[in-house]
């Protein structure tokens, strides 16, 4: 049988998943002892750092954590102890796309969720809640429960959950804070439902109940590849507009202002960009269009597939505007890249639409300089060397130089790109002394519409040669 109560929680995997989303666990339900194990030692180290130089960067995350390690919140790297002394047990291992044998490029990975599910079988000597965070294809968790079946010990019930997680990053905590909702998948047994209403004691330490929405095991696998397709659709979908407006005169900002004020499309998500990254977006769209290839319906296949089709173009669009506008070539000139994350407060790079621009500058063989708030140098360098195949990392080195600040960058440059919408783009540069630096003409492509249309005037009034996303040129 299952425990009675939720007292002792393990959550394997410490990434940008299990790491904030067991730390908030922990805050809200100090009567609940949580350990977070990992295999990597060096991120366990990291979540273990006496200054909480934590190995990754998210607002409000190291005040959480201050709050409760070494309270009820512990990191930690022996595996086993963390799951036989746990009642629920996480599984946040990463779920990355195939790169080779069958489903290459599409299908997800599940070696690690395999590798985790066979070690709670091997070590576990009690009954256990086992929850899949980790996003999965759908019915994953029946594969779960014939591992854990096939090789758990005499008197140890496993108990499968689905509880995909919506967090952004960059807003975890938030989102964790005060989520839109807290999905809960469980079989419909009774079992399954007793589960379920475990874990859902969990969270209403502090979501209101009727933000805790419990379906069965695969409507919730589904949910989360579901709500992800449709959010990359909708950027997709206004990526497409920018660019007809880019041909037509149309603003994108004002067609995405005007198309958000209808309550049944609603505001959010319809920023034009230089194309989505993130490590989810397109993962979990490729593996929905596996999942639909599998099940012989190619229609849907190619209905979501072209959703990272026109991200792609996005990006391919974007670099060509670049190289037009330089007069057809940027071979030997200097281009200045702000922003190297995905997106804004995050130190995440995976997927980032600037390592793909990046690479073709380097491509057309421009001299790239590069400044990003939070990216560790080591992380660019790393990206840099598995996007550019092959150039090798000291080919790249010569044409590739990191920054402190973005005036650093820009110093000399003959275009500035701006690829991640952080704030300090968007307010702390001083356009005046940029452009002094900058060789004439002296261009600036926005990718990320940080710049309204008065802003935009201003610089052209300095001096600037402006080019924005979804606008024509001149505006
Ligand atoms: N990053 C996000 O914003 C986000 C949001 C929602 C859902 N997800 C999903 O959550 C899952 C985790 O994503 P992430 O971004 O946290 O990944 P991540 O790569 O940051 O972290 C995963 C961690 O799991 C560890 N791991 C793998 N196998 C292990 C094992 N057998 N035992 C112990 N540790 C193991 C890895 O060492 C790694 O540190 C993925 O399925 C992802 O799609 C991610
Ligand atoms: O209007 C928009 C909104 C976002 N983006 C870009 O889309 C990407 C993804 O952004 P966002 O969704 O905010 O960040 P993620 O951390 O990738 O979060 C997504 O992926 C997570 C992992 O599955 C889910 O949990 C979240 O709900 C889902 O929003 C980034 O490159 C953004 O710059 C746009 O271009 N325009």
């Amino acid at each position: 049988m299952a425990p009675t109560k939720v007292s002792k929680i393990c959550c394997i995997g410490a990434g940008y998943v299990g790491g904030p989303t067991c730390a908030v666990i922990a805050l809200k339900c100090p009567h609940i002892q949580v350990t977070i194990v990992d295999l990597n030692k060096s991120r366990i180290d990291a979540w273990n750092t006496p200054d909480f130089k934590l190995p990754i960067y998210e607002p409000g995350l190291e005040d959480v954590v201050r709050q409760c390690r070494g309270r009820n919140l512990f990191f930690s790297t022996d595996v086993d102890k963390g799951i036989q002394e746990a009642d629920l047990i996480f599984v946040s291992v990463n779920t990355p796309t195939k790169k080779s044998g069958v489903g290459a490029g599409f299908a997800a990975d599940l070696k690690y969720v395999e590798s985790a599910t066979r070690q709670i079988a091997a070590v576990a000597t009690s009954s256990k809640i086992v929850v899949e965070k980790s996003t999965v294809p759908c019915r994953t968790a029946e594969s779960m429960r014939t591992i854990l079946e096939a090789n758990s010990k005499p008197n140890c019930r496993f108990d499968i959950l689905s509880n995909p997680e919506f967090l952004a990053e960059g807003t975890a905590i938030n989102d964790l804070f005060k989520p839109d909702r807290v999905l809960i998948g469980s079989l419909q047994t009774e079992e399954g439902k007793e589960a379920c209403e475990k874990l859902k004691e969990v969270y209403a330490n502090w979501v209101d109940p009727t933000r805790i929405l419990t379906v069965g095991l695969w409507s919730s696998e589904l949910t989360k590849l579901a709500a992800n397709a449709m959010l990359a659709q909708r950027i997709s979908s206004i990526n497409a507009l920018s660019a007809i407006c880019e041909a037509t005169g149309a603003n994108i900002d004002e067609v995405a202002y005007s198309i958000g004020f209808d309550s049944r499309i609603g505001p959010k998500f319809l920023k034009a960009s230089v194309g989505f990254g993130g490590s989810c977006f397109q993962k979990d769209i490729l593996n929905l269009v596996y999942l639909s290839e599998s099940l012989h319906l190619k229609e849907v296949a190619e209905y979501w597939r072209q959703v990272v089709e026109m991200n792609e173009y996005q990006k391919r669009r974007f670099s060509k505007r670049v190289v037009d506008t330089l007069f057809n070539t940027i071979t030997g000139k200097n281009i200045a890249v702000l922003g190297f994350a995905f997106k804004a407060d995050t130190g995440d790079t995976r997927e980032s639409a600037s390592i793909t621009l990046i690479r073709d500058f380097l491509k057309e063989r421009a001299n790239v300089s590069i400044y990003d708030p939070q990216v560790p140098h080591e992380q660019i360098w790393q990206d840099l060397e598995e996007a550019c195949g092959d150039m090798g990392i000291e080919e790249i080195k010569s044409s590739v130089t990191l920054r402190p600040t973005a005036l650093d960058a820009t110093q000399c440059a003959d275009a500035l790109v701006i690829a991640t919408e952080w704030k300090e783009f968007r307010e702390g540069i001083d356009w005046q002394t940029v452009y002094d630096g900058m060789n004439k003409p002296a261009f600036v492509f926005d990718g990320r519409l940080i710049l309204g249309l008065e802003e935009a005037e201003r610089l052209r009034r300095i001096g600037f040669k402006v080019t924005v996303i979804g606008r024509g040129n001149g505006m």
